[in-house]
């Protein structure tokens, strides 16, 4: 057997928190071995953000061709050519992957190995008959969907993220259990590609967001011909004449297809933690607030950590923390006061930073909300797209702590509110932005001059007020 590699680093997992961590491990100097035992670029290129988001790009088109009549475009029901739709969603995927591709990582300077990863014992990894000792770890190894534990799944075909973009038809009926953002963000993109869907989901929609803003989402998919069933936790499946049969609380459901995507389970079965000392629950790895394991040699990042929020921002994020505490021996916390988040229905719906309970846990009664409805917004009257509102909570001396955004862009917007939270700055630097018109950003602008109509409405500023007016003089 040959002499074990030496690097700096040894990185477990090449999806979005493992290339994140290997890039900016080459970018300051630190040798790095990568290892991967599926495909570069991980659950967001090849089965998660990329194809879910190009598959909602071609049904966004196909809802289009439906609503060009309102704008005086006559074009006929749209025909939905299968083959087609996933050879985009495919093209989506192969013109991104090779920015996450061995041969660019190795140009960067880093191994990569193709294979497993375990523990061998605290300090020692092993990939095939290859071993490492590397002085540090970061384990990425990701999630994998959860499989509920319900009697008859084991004895039936259904479709999770990992194979329902290798369709190479459309089913005529769907039904999706999970009604978070892949049950929602699929079952509407679906729905518009054709497909006859339901839903059934234990609790409410988008139970992470904000409930005003969810309902509106589960009332659009509702107009648009989903059958949405909240509060309705599956019970039984099985299989039937050209398809499933899901027994729920609400009643059997029968569909050609099933989708499962009951949340996520994460990817340790094959480290051998407890080889490498590392303790873990059935949520993932536990870390520190600077994302150190129990074995302070390895660091976790991304969807395997416990309790994380599962997004490939955060996952970038977290692996830039990981390396700036590797070269300073310096712990850099997490702090998730300013974390976003958005899904991708129509209408988008996104999270960023505090909600007003924990805004006001923390600063009591100087916490305020101010609002704007996407009904007056310009923008969006002219795109006929109204629904939804942005919503900010506001600290002491105006400070933007979180927001909660449902309506049209709403994901992009998020991220001027995330740039204010980030930047510490406050609602009068918002409601004086000068915003190109007519935007939909625009309605942040104008959810923060909501601060000054509030303080307008209070008799000692509004006697100053008329003072001021009167001291104008006439004429
Ligand atoms: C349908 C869907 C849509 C999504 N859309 C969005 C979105 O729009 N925006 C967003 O922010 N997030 C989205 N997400 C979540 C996002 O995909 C994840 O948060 C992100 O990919 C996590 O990255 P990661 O690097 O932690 O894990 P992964 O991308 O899962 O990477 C882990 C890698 O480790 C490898 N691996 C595992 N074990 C080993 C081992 N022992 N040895 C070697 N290699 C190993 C795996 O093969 C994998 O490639 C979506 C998820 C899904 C399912
Ligand atoms: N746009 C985005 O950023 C985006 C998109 C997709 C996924 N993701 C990430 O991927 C992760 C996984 O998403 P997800 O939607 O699979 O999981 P999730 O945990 O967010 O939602 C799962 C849903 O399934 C329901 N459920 C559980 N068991 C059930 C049962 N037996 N019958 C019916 N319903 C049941 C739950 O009530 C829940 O609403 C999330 O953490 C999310 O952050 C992000």
């Amino acid at each position: 057997m040959s002499a074990p590699l030496r690097p700096h680093l040894c990185v477990i997992g090449a999806g979005s928190a493992g290339l994140t961590a290997t890039a900016a491990a080459r970018a300051v100097g630190l040798s790095v071995v990568l290892v991967e035992r599926d495909r570069m670029g991980g659950e967001c290129l090849n089965t998660g953000c990329v194809p879910s988001k190009a598959l909602i790009a071609a049904a966004r088109h196909a809802e289009a061709v439906r609503r060009a009549a309102a704008f005086g475009v006559d074009a006929g029901p749209p025909t939905v050519d299968a083959p087609r739709v996933f050879a985009h969603v495919h093209g989506a995927i192969a013109t991104i992957a090779p920015h996450d591709s061995a041969e660019r990582f190795r140009a960067l300077g880093a191994t990569v190995l193709a294979g497993t990863a375990r523990f061998l014992d605290p300090r020692t990894l092993a990939v095939g008959d290859i071993r490492i000792a590397p002085r540090r770890v970061i384990v990425a190894t990701g999630s994998r969907p959860a499989v509920p534990d319900l009697p008859g799944l084991s004895s039936v075909p259904f479709l999770n993220n990992e194979d329902v973009f290798d369709l190479s038809a459309l089913p005529a009926s769907l039904v999706v259990l999970g009604g978070g953002p892949v049950g929602l963000e699929l079952a509407q993109a679906f729905s518009r590609l054709g497909v006859a869907v339901t839903v059934a989901t234990s609790g409410r929609a988008l139970p992470r967001d904000d409930r005003e803003a969810a309902a509106i989402v589960a009332a659009r998919l509702r107009r648009e011909g989903v059958d949405l069933r909240e509060e309705t936790p599956a019970l039984a499946v099985r299989a039937a004449p050209g398809g499933v049969e899901v027994d729920t609380t609400a009643g059997p459901v029968r569909a050609e297809r099933l989708l499962v995507a009951t949340g996520r389970r994460p990817a340790v079965d094959d480290l051998d933690l407890a080889a490498g000392g590392i303790a873990a629950t059935a949520d993932g790895i536990v870390v520190d607030a600077a994302l150190r394991t129990s074995n302070r040699r390895v660091f976790a990042i991304g969807d395997v950590v416990a309790g994380t929020p599962r997004f490939t921002h955060w996952a970038g994020h977290q692996a830039g923390l990981a390396i700036r505490t590797i070269l300073t021996r310096w712990p850099h916390r997490e702090n998730r006061d300013a974390l976003p988040w958005a899904t991708y229905t129509d209408p988008e719906i996104a999270h960023v930073g505090l909600r007003e309970a924990e805004a006001r846990a923390r600063h009591g009664d100087r916490v305020r909300v101010v609002r704007a409805d996407f009904s007056g917004n310009d923008r969006a009257v002219a795109d006929g797209d109204t629904e939804g509102f942005v919503r900010l909570v506001l600290g002491p001396r105006g400070r933007v702590l979180g927001a909660d955004l449902v309506g049209p862009g709403a994901g992009e917007t998020a991220a001027l509110v995330a740039l204010a939270i980030a930047g510490r700055i406050g609602v009068g630097a918002l409601a004086g932005m000068v915003a190109p018109y007519p935007t939909l950003a625009e309605a942040v602008r104008r959810a923060a001059l909501g601060a000054y109509a509030e303080k307008l409405a209070d008799p000692l500023v509004g006697g100053l007020m008329r003072l001021l007016v009167r001291l104008q003089g006439r004429g």
